[in-house]
This record gives C-alpha cells, sequence and structure tokens, in this order.
C-alpha cells in the first residue's frame, strides 16, 4: 500500500472517519485471520518477482503476444505456488485465482487445469486412476482441461455427440467427432496449451448407447507439443473477455485410448464390455457442481474488485455543486451514488457468506456420497444451479452499475472495470446457462410444491412452502426476520402460481413438456425469488453468528450491510411483496426511510468497507481504484503509454491523412 504522504486528501479524511477495525473485518469477509494471512503472505512474494511486471501493458499487445506472456507468467506463478506449497501449505483455490489474476492480469491459461481437470480426477478417478493422473497433474507434468461442451451443444449435455466406441477385442475405446457440430468448442487451455483432456462423450458398447462419460484423452505429444494422430486442435479467437483463456476446439478421428482411461468411480466398463451402472449417473457431472458452488465465491470477488474502484473513485472525484457558492462535492455524497455503490459492498457481503454455506452443504454431500447415501444430492443440485445463476447474473449487474457510477472515466480499459465486467458476465453462461440453470431448480421446487401439499416432509431449503400453506399470515413488521419471510412468501406465491399454471396446461390438453414451456416464464421468476430468498436468509443468519464474535464496531457495520441488502430488495421487488405477502403501503413507506437511513450510516464507513476487502492495487489494476486514490495522475500516465504517444506524429499522417486533405474541396 502506498505511504501515507501521497495519498489523496479526500481517502486520507475518508479512512479517518471510519468507524471500524478494517483488518477484523478483513478476516471475516475472507473467513479468517489464517487465511488472509496465508494470502498476504503469498501475495508479498508473487508481487515482487520481477519478470511478473509488466514493461507494456496487455492491452497493447498483440492476441498472440497477450497469450504468450499469460503462458510465461503462468508457468513462473505455476512454480511459486507449487515451493509455496511445499514451504507452507498447499494454498487454496479462491487464493490461487485472486493472486494469478493480478499478475497474469485476466484469466490464467491454466485455470481449467487446476480449476476443473484436477476436481475431475479426484472426484470421477477410482483410487488407481487418481494414484496414476494426480501426482503428476499437481506436477504438471501433464496439463490438461475439462472439454465438454461441443459447438453444437454447450446445454444439453445428452445431446453431445463425441463417440467413444469400445473395441473389446483390443480393450480400448475409439473416440470420433462424427460432424462438424461435434467438434469440442470452448474448453479453456485447450487451444495451444494443454496435452490432456478430459473429454465428455456418448459411451457405446456393442451398438448400445450408454450416455455421457469422461475419459482422460492425451491430444498433444509430451516432447514437440504436436497433436498426436487423429486430433484436431485449436484455438477459437477473440472473445468478449477471457482474452488470456485460451479457449479451444477439438477433433477427433479414430483416437483410441485404453480402457483405463474412462473415469470410472460411478460407472465401469468391464474388460469383456460389461456395463456396470453407479449409484446415480448423474455424479457424472460432479465437478459442474463444485464449479457452480465455487461460482458464488468467484461472483463476491468480482462485485468487490468493481466496489473498491468505484468506491475510492467516488470519494475522489469531486462533480458539481450541491448548492450554489459551495464547493463541488464528492460524487460519493450524492444520495444516488450511495444507492448505485453500498448495494454492491453488502451483496459481496451476501455473497461471500452464501457460499460458506454452500459450500459446507457441498462437503456434506460429497462425504454422504462416499457412505452411499445420496438424499440431499437434488437439494445440493437445486441450491448450486439457482444460486450459481442468480450470484453471476447479480455480479454482471453490478460490476456494470459500478462501471457507470465512474462515469466517462469507467470506459476506460485501465480502469479495469471492463475487464471485470468480462469476468463477471462471462460466468452468467459458462458452467451452465443462467436460464437453463433456473430451469433445473424449477423442477425441482415444483417437486418441492408437489410433496408440500401432500404434507411430506420437506428438504431444509424449502421447508419455508409449509408454511405457506397456513393460511394464518402475521401481519407484517418492517424487521429482517420478518422480511425474509416475505421473501419466503413471495417465492412459496411464485412456485404455486407456476405449478398451477402447468397445471392448467396439462387439463386444457397439454403434454407435460409443453405445459412446462409454456408456464417456464414464471418458472423461472419462480426459480430467482427462491434464490433471494435463500440469500437473504442465509446472509442474515450468517451475519448474527459473524457479529457475535466482532468487536461493536464490526457488528454494527455488518449489521447495515445485511439490512441494507435485505431492505434494498424489498423495495426492488415491492410488487411482488404486495401481491404475495401482508406489506402495505405504510409499511413501504417506512422501508423507503429506513433505506435512506442506512445509506446514511455506511456512508461515513464507504472506503474503511472496500480497504477491507484487502484488495491488492497490482490485482485492482485500476488507474481508478488503486489505494492511493492518485486517479487523474493515474489516468494520465496510462495514457502515455499508448504507443500512438510514442511519437509525435503517426506514420499515417503522410500516407493517408496529408493526402486525403490535399484532395479535400472546399
Ligand atoms: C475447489 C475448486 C474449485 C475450482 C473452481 C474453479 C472455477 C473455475 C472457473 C472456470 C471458468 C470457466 C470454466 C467453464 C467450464 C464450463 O463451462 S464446463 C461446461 C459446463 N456445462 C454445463 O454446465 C452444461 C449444463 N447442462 C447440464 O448440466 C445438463 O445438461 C442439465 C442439468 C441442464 C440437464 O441434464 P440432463 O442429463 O438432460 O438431465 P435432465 O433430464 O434434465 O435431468 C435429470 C435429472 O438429473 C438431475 N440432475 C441434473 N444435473 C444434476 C447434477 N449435476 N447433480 C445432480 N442431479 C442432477 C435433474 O435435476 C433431474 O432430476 P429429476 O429428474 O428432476 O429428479
Ligand atoms: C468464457 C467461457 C468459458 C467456457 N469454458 C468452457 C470449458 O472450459 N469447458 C467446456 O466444456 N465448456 C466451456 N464453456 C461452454 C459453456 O459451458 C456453455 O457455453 C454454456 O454451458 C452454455 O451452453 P450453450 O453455449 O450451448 O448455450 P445454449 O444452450 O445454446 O444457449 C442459448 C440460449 O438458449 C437458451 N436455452 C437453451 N436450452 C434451453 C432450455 N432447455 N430451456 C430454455 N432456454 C434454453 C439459453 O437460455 C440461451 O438463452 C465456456 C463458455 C464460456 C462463455
Amino acid at each position: 500500500m502506498a505511504s501515507a504522504l501521497k495519498v489523496n486528501k479526500d481517502l486520507v479524511r475518508e479512512r479517518q472517519k471510519c468507524t471500524f477495525d478494517v483488518k477484523e473485518l478483513t478476516y471475516i469477509w475472507e473467513g479468517g485471520r489464517e487465511f488472509t494471512e496465508e494470502r498476504q503472505r503469498y501475495e508479498n512474494i508473487v508481487y515482487s518477482v520481477k519478470e511478473l511486471q509488466d514493461e507494456v501493458p496487455e492491452l497493447y499487445l498483440s492476441h498472440k503476444e497477450r497469450y504468450e506472456s499469460s503462458i510465461r507468467k503462468a508457468c513462473i506463478l505455476q512454480r511459486l505456488q507449487n515451493e509455496y506449497g511445499k514451504k507452507h501449505k498447499v494454498l487454496n483455490t479462491r487464493t490461487i485465482r485472486l493472486v494469478g489474476y493480478g499478475a497474469i492480469r485476466d484469466i490464467s491459461p491454466f485455470l481449467l487445469h487446476n480449476g476443473m481437470f484436477i476436481q475431475t480426477i479426484e472426484g470421477q478417478g477410482t483410487p488407481e486412476q487418481q494414484a496414476e493422473w494426480m501426482p503428476k497433474a499437481q506436477a504438471m507434468q501433464i496439463i490438461g482441461t475439462y472439454a465438454q461442451t461441443e459447438l453444437g451443444h454447450g446445454t444439453f449435455l445428452r445431446g453431445l455427440e463425441t463417440t467413444a466406441t469400445y473395441d473389446v477385442k483390443t480393450e480400448e475405446f475409439i473416440l470420433n467427432s462424427p460432424t462438424l457440430t461435434s467438434h469440442k468448442w470452448w474448453p479453456g487451455g485447450l487451444g495451444t496449451t494443454v496435452n490432456h483432456c478430459i473429454v465428455a462423450a456418448q459411451l457405446y458398447i456393442n451398438g448400445k448407447k450408454h450416455g455421457i462419460h469422461l475419459f482422460m484423452v492425451q491430444i498433444r505429444d509430451l516432447e514437440t507439443h504436436m497433436p498426436l494422430p487423429g486430433i484436431n486442435v485449436g484455438e477459437i479467437g477473440p472473445k468478449l473477455g477471457f482474452q488470456t483463456a485460451n479457449n479451444g476446439f477439438l477433433g477427433f478421428k479414430n483416437v483410441r485410448i485404453p480402457r483405463k482411461n474412462m473415469l470410472m468411480k460411478n460407472n465401469q466398463v468391464l474388460n469383456d464390455g460389461t456395463y456396470v451402472k453407479g449409484m446415480n449417473e448423474k455424479l457424472t457431472y460432479g465437478t459442474m457442481v463444485l464449479v457452480r458452488v465455487s461460482i458464488v465465491s468467484d461472483a463476491a470477488n468480482v462485485i468487490a474488485r468493481a466496489a473498491t474502484i468505484a468506491v475510492r473513485y467516488a470519494a475522489v472525484r469531486h462533480q458539481s455543486q450541491l448548492k450554489a457558492n459551495e464547493p463541488e462535492v464528492q460524487i460519493l455524497d450524492y444520495l444516488t451514488q450511495q444507492h448505485k455503490l453500498f448495494i454492491a459492498i453488502a451483496t459481496s457481503h451476501a455473497f461471500s457468506t452464501t457460499y460458506g454455506w454452500l459450500y459446507k452443504a457441498y462437503l456434506q454431500v460429497v462425504e454422504d456420497l462416499g457412505k452411499g447415501k445420496q438424499d440431499h444430492l437434488p437439494e445440493l443440485h437445486a441450491l448450486s444451479c439457482c444460486l450459481k445463476a442468480t450470484c453471476s447474473r447479480d455480479s454482471a449487474a453490478i460490476v456494470e452499475q459500478c462501471r457507470l457510477a465512474c462515469g466517462g472515466h469507467g470506459y476506460m480499459a485501465s480502469s479495469s472495470l471492463p475487464i471485470v465486467y468480462g469476468l463477471a458476465t462471462a460466468s452468467v453462461t459458462y458452467e451452465g446457462e443462467h436460464t437453463v440453470l433456473l430451469l433445473q431448480t424449477a423442477r425441482y421446487l415444483m417437486k418441492a410444491w408437489q410433496m408440500a401439499l401432500q404434507g411430506k416432509v420437506l428438504a431444509p431449503s424449502v421447508s419455508y412452502l409449509v408454511d405457506s400453506l397456513k393460511s394464518n399470515k402475521q401481519s407484517w413488521q418492517n424487521t429482517p426476520e420478518f422480511i425474509v419471510k416475505g421473501f419466503q412468501h413471495v417465492a412459496a406465491g411464485k412456485i404455486k402460481d407456476a405449478f398451477h399454471a402447468i397445471q392448467k396446461h396439462v387439463k386444457a390438453g397439454k403434454d407435460y413438456e409443453d405445459a412446462w414451456n409454456l408456464a417456464s416464464v414464471q418458472l423461472i421468476k419462480a426459480s430467482e425469488a427462491h434464490s433471494r430468498a435463500i440469500l437473504c436468509d442465509v446472509f442474515w443468519r450468517g451475519t448474527i453468528i459473524k457479529s457475535s464474535t466482532a468487536s461493536p464496531g464490526v457488528a454494527a457495520v455488518l449489521d447495515h450491510l445485511v439490512q441494507l441488502y435485505i431492505v434494498y430488495w424489498a423495495l426492488e421487488t415491492v410488487g411482488d411483496l404486495l401481491l404475495y405477502s401482508n406489506i402495505t403501503k405504510e409499511d413501504i413507506a417506512v422501508l423507503k426511510v429506513k433505506y435512506e437511513e442506512l445509506l446514511a450510516l455506511i456512508r461515513p464507513n464507504a472506503v474503511g468497507l472496500v480497504d477491507a476487502f484487502d484488495i491488492r492495487d497490482e490485482v485492482l489494476n485500476s488507474t481508478l481504484g488503486s489505494y492511493d486514490g492518485r486517479v487523474y495522475e493515474r489516468l494520465m500516465e496510462e495514457a502515455m503509454k499508448s504507443p500512438l504517444n510514442q511519437e509525435p506524429v503517426n506514420q499515417s499522417f503522410h500516407k493517408y491523412l496529408k493526402p486525403f486533405m490535399k484532395r479535400a474541396k472546399l
């Protein structure tokens, strides 16, 4: 962090106003002091490595140069990470991703290796397969990705066309891409980085199709890196963001792999071609569940980044007068600006708390599955789908809101807000498209509603449906607990409406599937309302627990944030509350005042709150958001790095402009 002397005076004043212990909140936000200290220790190592510092900003490099630079840095990072792991302890993936981002400035071409390839071997491999591949993958003697999506299908996995046909004679699988649309398309690192892939393919044995299975396939020679025979591999080209992720395509022509290369923890193929079905075919999708859970944490992190940039900038930026003859005010003093930004801070805490809760549920299900119990798998799938969908979508909207809150300068690449938006919006699509995942949860909610009607016991996350069937609703109270109940009434009401809409179409003679499609707008609304009820409930309960051991100052700001989140969403969805709960116009008027009071309470702590996210300048990489607030100096310094500013006259003047001007007629 910059020395106090060089820090912008507005930021100095803001920090003096802060009423709580910033460090203490950082520890809470990060899940414990040990995690923060571990990350900081690792950051100190990584960001002192000279080779990781850019001479030319990445954005001025060509597509090819950017990739080469990202690989160079990713290798250095991987070495540092391994060395660190040997000396201290293995770093958590959040730290690896955060710190890696600061060095690479975009997505690491090893992201899928570290985030899905290793996890799939771990989660889907037999102990023998793990023993063979895990050490090599961890040491990066083999580098891999997760190759599932194809040109023709990403969402509908049963529609994937890549085939893996078992040859009993040679005890091998033969991989083929029978059509153009069957080519793998998107996997990160696949373009020119990885030499192995976990490939999702339709399994055929003796002409019988057994559905999607996962296979370990080597695609490049380990010495020469040349594609192996039968492999057609390449990079898919520039995208909205993710420029250095090295997303690729892949086709197979009669590529043979040994039988032992099918990941067989769940389903198995024996030597003689006998197919042994596992406990649940959907366990093949297990890595996706883990990544969906992790995306809730990623959403919290991207919002924290955008909020840090936008809040610090809003403290430094002065524009317009509130009153004539008075100095121009910090834009952070406009209530509308606080309305745009404080919800970002609160949302980041809401998602971080929800991630902690969801990850715990994930670990419990994994433990249960190990004992052959799968009762909670459907609930976890439903929760991970709707929370991934809602948190990723909210994160993209909030990052964009933070960008807009920075006015014109937020549009500068050097603000980093465009690149952060590129990251956030990608997560709305990858790992299960937004609408599609909401509809997965809706399937579960329809079943839960049916069970509630039948008086059956429901899983904890939907047990509120039982309460909603009781006719005596208490009169409304403007307390957080009661507003959370209000969200549950909204969710229950929307679930019920969607259920009835399907029934109505079925009664009118439609097939269930057509009725489902006709009701699907209502279904996604029900799923969204369920997500919001869960987020508010978990955030509220989680904050009470965290506050119970926090200092009074920190407990107070946590309380302001959770209340702000709940009241904000009550006001955003006020129409729903009027439809489905007992809220009155008078209650709403009180909530509006409450919301304004909360903005005022948070205002003196705004900069302290984003400081508590403890995001280093290297990670922010932002002219607008650095700790010292030297916004204008940095904007100018960065502009001066443009290659167009390295010469007084660009050659295009002599080649095009001058002749053009000469020829121009009056
Ligand atoms: C700690 C380490 C963490 C590291 C984190 C790193 C983060 C890295 C970030 C990486 C960045 C980018 C990577 C991006 C990678 C990708 O995008 S990989 C590709 C992702 N692809 C998808 O998500 C595909 C989406 N589609 C599907 O999942 C399925 O096709 C879909 C669920 C939509 C439907 O599947 P079907 O097989 O067609 O099933 P249905 O008939 O619809 O349903 C049957 C029942 O199965 C239940 N189900 C479905 N999925 C699951 C599951 N995963 N688990 C449990 N159960 C599941 C479903 O609910 C149905 O149940 P029901 O019949 O209703 O009882
Ligand atoms: C940055 C990025 C990185 C990625 N990395 C990987 C990777 O490493 N490995 C990998 O395998 N894949 C990867 N993917 C692919 C990604 O998982 C898919 O793009 C994603 O799952 C969406 O599938 P799709 O592209 O087929 O979308 P589509 O399903 O074609 O979606 C198009 C539209 O159709 C709608 N739609 C589709 N089906 C339904 C339905 N049943 N009901 C209602 N609406 C529907 C969707 O809502 C959407 O609006 C990546 C994608 C991106 C953008």
